[in-house]
């Protein structure tokens, strides 16, 4: 099973939200990373055909999207941005009520809510009202209802955004589970969220992809670079102007422990560190963000 992105462009007035983009996605979760405004939802939205591209293709096993129709949407579940639920229903009644859109028989619907309610941990919240539910429970509704026809192609746009810390690490071990034999398509800006489930990710920046590989080929980008020192906290402006600072923890008697990604170990008395994914972020979508932002 293969999704195949062929040069896929959205233009919006003059610009480019999507710029030629080439992908092949196979099963797996993939990580889509970029800061605000990157252009992950118009990609995502291209890839469940809400949103028609300007130019390019996108297949689905060699055949097109647009032509396969209802045989694609059949296999695909997508978890949008932001996603309209019904406040009044409860969550078995919501669930109930898209299985239905999506053709699902009761029974099929019956035997998919009730593994979903388990796997999803909302068996003790299936008689409430959505309305009164926190937003990360909400989400997990919203990935439920993405899984409900159990899709070959899951589409999760920002899935953690308003989880807790354990709510995300949650989500971090399910994901696994829910991946087996699926393309498991996640767009974040939360590089923690996919680092260590990500079977491959894309970069993405000012609507084109930057870099695309497993976490380890995409580190070795800043490998090396990577270093630490302990500073004068009023000397961490100056440093900040030059050098591309990518964590502060303060030490204590006006001293600061920076973590920074240059060439060489820039600061007096620096040690190397070990590269992570956040480094890599902070080093492609802030250290440069000014020139690039402005880029076409
Ligand atoms: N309907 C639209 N009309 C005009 N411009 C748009 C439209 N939708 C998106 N854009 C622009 O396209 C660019 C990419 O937006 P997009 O929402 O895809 O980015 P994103 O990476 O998903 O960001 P975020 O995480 O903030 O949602 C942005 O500059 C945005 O303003």
């Amino acid at each position: 099973m293969e999704l195949t992105i062929e040069k896929l462009t959205k233009r919006y007035g003059d610009k480019d939200a999507v710029k030629s983009v080439s992908l092949n996605l196979t099963p797996g979760v993939w990580g889509l990373i970029g800061a605000n405004g990157a252009g992950k939802t118009t990609l995502m939205r291209m890839l469940t055909g809400i949103l028609s591209p300007t130019s390019g293709r996108i297949l689905y096993d060699g055949a097109e999207i647009s032509v396969l129709g209802e045989r694609y949407w059949d296999r695909l579940g997508y978890l949008p941005q932001t996603f309209g639920f019904y406040p009044e229903f409860t969550v078995t009644d919501y669930l109930e009520y898209i299985s239905a859109l999506k053709g699902l028989t009761r029974h099929q619907a019956k035997r998919r809510i009730s593994m979903l309610l388990e796997l999803l941990a909302l068996d003790d919240v299936r008689k409430k009202h959505i309305r009164k539910l926190s937003g990360g429970t909400q989400r997990r509704i919203g990935v439920a209802q993405a899984l409900l026809n159990d899709p070959d192609i899951l589409i999760l746009d920002e899935p953690t955004s308003g989880l807790d810390p354990g709510e995300r690490a949650r989500f971090r071990n399910l994901l696994s589970e829910m991946a087996q034999n699926k393309i498991v398509f996640i767009s974040t800006h939360i590089v923690s969220d996919v680092e260590s489930v990500a079977t491959q990710n894309a970069v993405m920046k000012n609507g084109k992809i930057i870099g695309i590989g497993t976490t380890e080929l995409l580190l070795e980008e800043i490998h090396g670079k990577v270093f630490y020192a302990v500073i004068p906290a009023d000397a961490l402006q100056t440093y900040e102007r030059s050098i591309c600072i990518v964590g502060v923890k303060s030490e204590g008697d006006s001293m600061m422990r920076v973590r920074y990604v240059a060439d060489s170990g820039q600061i007096p008395d620096s040690c190397p560190s070990n590269p992570c994914l956040e480094d890599l972020y902070i080093y492609l979508f802030h250290e440069k963000g000014g020139s690039h932002d402005a880029e076409a």
